[in-house]
C-alpha cells in the first residue's frame, strides 16, 4: 500500500476532528484503515460505496460470533445478507476490472491477481474464479481492518496514560516532521521512527489484540511435564505471554524502551509466529506509526472514556466504548 495514501487519508480525517472537539478513537480509526485497505485491494475510493461496503463489513464480523440460527432478525441472517450484499458489490467491480484489464494500469492486489492470469511469460498464477477473489478481498479486508484499528484505539488510549511517554515521543516526531522533505511521509521517515516502532511494539503487547490463536497437534507431543495427544486443540495464550512477569519485568507497566533490547524469543507473539505468522504485519505497523505521527504532531488529547471495560462480544481484545478522546490542536501544528 502506498504511505501516501494512507497518510492522506489520515491527515483529512484529522483535520475534521478539530471542529468536532471530541472524537471516537475506534470509529476513525475503523474509517480510515477501512478505506486505505479498498484502496489498496481494488482501488475503490468512491465515498458512498465505501460507506455501503463498511457497513456490510460490519455486519458480517459481528455474525462471525453470532449463534448461527438463520431467521430474519437473528444477527446471523443479517452476516448473511451484509455477505451477499458484499458478493454482488465485488463481483461489479471484478467483473468491470476483467473487462478493461489490458488497458488498466491499477497498482493494487486486484490487478496483481488478475494480471498474473495473463502474463506473456505463462502463467504466474493459476486462473482464480471471482468467488476465490472475492474471497480473499474479504479475508484480508477482515484480517487487517478491525485488528490495525484497534490496534490504534489502544496505543491513542496508552499515551494518554503515559505523559511522559507521550512527550518524548512527540519530540521524536516534530524532529521528523522539521526534517522531512516531502508533504506526505515516506518510507524513509518512518524508517526514522525508532522510539514510534516501540511504542507501537508495547502497545501491541499491552492489547495483545488477538489474544490467544488455535493450533491442532499433528502427532502426540510432550511440553514441559504435560502430555498433549494427537489431534487435541491447543490455545496458544498470547495475552498470558504478554504479561508474564519471568518474560517481562513489571508487565503492566507501558514501557516502549523495554524494546532497546532484544525480546526472548516467541516472547512477542502480537503477529503470531511461525509459517502462519501475519501476512499483513508490516503493512499495519506502518499504518501505526503514520497514524502516530500525524497524531502526535497535530493534536494533544484527553481521553473522555468513563467505561473501561472491554467488549465482550468480540474477536479481538478492543474498549466497549471504543475510546472518545477531547483533541486540542498543538500550537505549532499543521495537517496540511
Ligand atoms: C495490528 C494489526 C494486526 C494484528 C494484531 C494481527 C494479528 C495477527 C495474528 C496474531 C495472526 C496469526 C493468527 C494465527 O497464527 O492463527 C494473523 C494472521 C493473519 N493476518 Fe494479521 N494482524 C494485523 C493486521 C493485519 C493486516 C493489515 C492484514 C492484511 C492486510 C492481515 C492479514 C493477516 C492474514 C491474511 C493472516 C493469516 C496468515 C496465515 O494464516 O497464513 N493482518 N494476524
Amino acid at each position: 500500500m502506498s504511505i501516501r495514501h494512507f497518510d492522506e487519508l489520515t491527515k483529512k480525517a484529522l483535520h475534521s476532528w478539530e471542529k468536532r472537539g471530541t472524537v471516537v478513537v475506534l470509529e476513525e480509526a475503523q474509517k480510515i484503515t477501512f478505506n486505505a485497505m479498498c484502496k489498496m485491494l481494488m482501488s475503490l475510493e468512491e465515498p458512498n460505496e465505501l460507506e455501503m461496503l463498511r457497513k456490510d463489513v460490519a455486519q458480517v464480523f459481528q455474525a462471525m460470533l453470532a449463534f448461527p440460527i438463520n431467521l430474519p432478525w437473528t444477527t446471523f441472517h443479517k452476516g448473511l445478507k451484509a455477505r451477499k450484499r458484499i458478493e454482488n458489490t465485488l463481483a461489479k467491480i471484478i467483473n468491470e476490472r476483467r473487462r478493461v484489464i489490458e488497458y488498466s494500469n491499477e497498482h493494487d492486489l486486484l490487478q496483481f491477481l488478475l494480471s498474473g492470469e495473463q502474463s506473456s511469460d505463462g502463467p504466474l498464477l493459476p486462473s482464480l474464479t471471482n468467488k476465490q477473489i472475492h474471497d480473499n478481498i474479504l479475508t484480508l479486508i477482515i484480517a487487517g481492518q478491525e485488528t490495525t484499528a484497534n490496534a490504534i484505539t489502544w496505543m491513542v488510549k496508552y499515551l494518554d496514560e503515559n505523559q511522559d511517554v507521550q512527550e518524548t515521543l512527540r519530540d521524536e516526531q516534530l524532529k521528523i516532521k522539521e526534517t522531512s522533505r516531502a508533504s506526505s511521509l515516506t518510507v524513509d521517515d518512518l524508517n526514522k521512527m525508532s522510539y514510534a516502532s516501540k511504542v507501537v511494539k508495547e502497545s501491541l503487547r499491552m492489547a495483545s489484540i488477538v489474544p490467544w490463536f488455535p493450533r491442532v497437534a499433528l502427532e502426540d507431543c510432550e511440553l514441559e511435564d504435560f502430555k498433549i495427544r494427537k489431534g487435541w486443540i491447543i490455545n496458544i495464550d498470547a495475552k498470558a505471554m504478554h504479561l508474564d512477569p519471568s518474560v517481562y519485568q513489571d508487565p503492566t507497566r507501558f514501557h516502549p524502551p523495554r524494546f532497546h533490547e532484544l525480546s526472548k524469543p516467541y516472547s512477542f507473539l502480537a503477529f503470531g509466529t511461525g509459517v502462519r505468522t501475519c501476512l499483513g504485519m508490516n503493512l499495519a505497523k506502518y499504518m501505526m506509526l503514520a497514524f502516530l505521527h500525524r497524531l502526535i504532531t497535530t493534536y494533544r488529547w484527553e481521553s473522555m472514556d468513563s467505561d473501561l471495560t472491554l467488549e465482550k462480544r468480540a474477536l479481538f481484545s478492543r474498549l466497549k466504548s471504543g475510546c472518545p478522546v477531547r483533541v486540542v490542536r498543538c500550537q505549532t501544528s499543521s495537517t496540511n
